[in-house]
């Protein structure tokens, strides 16, 4: 990528994920390119992958504690294992007061020290950092999708997912996102 001029410019990766373990793999490579501090924003629809993708970041952050959906608590902090950042997993679809109500959630960990990961956190969370990685997993829809030919196909064209990352803010400026790809 080459974009000298405007350094605020956000840097954007756009890939098509083609099975939940592909995803998975996508979360690896993230975590390769994540330091403490970073929060990083996933959307999309209820099913989209956002939960496995955040198994593998957990993998490839190599964090204690099998990442799932965290459905009875808005967050759940996965401690290292080794030297890397903690990993806190926020799920923010049923936090409606946005910043106010995640900072009341007293997380027993430091999140300048973390990753923070938050799902459905758009609009509500944005001011936890300037600087953000957001990540938007798509159906693939149309023109996207795999020509389907028979039953089988048709199930692989169900797992497609089309994922946009893109770099907000300074700490992202300048990063190149190709290893994602
Ligand atoms: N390409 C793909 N990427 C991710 N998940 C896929 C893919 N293809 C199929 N799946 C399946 O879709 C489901 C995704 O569920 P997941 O919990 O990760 O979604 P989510 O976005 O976190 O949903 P929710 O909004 O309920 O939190 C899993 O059952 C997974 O196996
Ligand atoms: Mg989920």
């Amino acid at each position: 990528m080459n974009v000298p001029h405007d350094t605020s410019a956000a840097t954007a990766a756009r890939l098509t994920v083609k099975s939940a373990e592909d995803m998975r793999e996508l979360g690896r490579r993230l975590a390769a390119l994540l330091r403490p501090g970073d929060l990083v924003l996933l959307s999309g629809e209820l099913g989209a992958g956002k939960t496995t993708m955040t198994r593998g970041l957990g993998e490839g952050l190599g964090v204690r504690g099998a990442v799932t959906s965290p459905t009875f608590v808005i967050a759940r902090v996965h401690p290292p294992l080794g030297d890397g950042p903690a990993l806190v997993h926020v799920d923010a679809y049923r936090l409606s007061g946005g910043l106010d109500e995640m900072e009341d959630l007293d997380l027993d960990v430091s999140l300048p020290e973390s990753v923070v990961v938050v799902e459905w956190g758009d609009g509500k969370v944005e001011d936890l950092s300037e600087d953000r990685l957001r990540v938007v997993i798509e159906r693939a829809v149309g023109a996207d999708a795999p020509t389907v030919v028979d039953g089988d196909d048709a199930d692989a064209a169900d797992d497609v997912r089309s994922v946009t990352v893109t770099g907000v803010g300074e700490r992202w400026t300048g990063v190149d996102l190709t290893p994602l790809g």
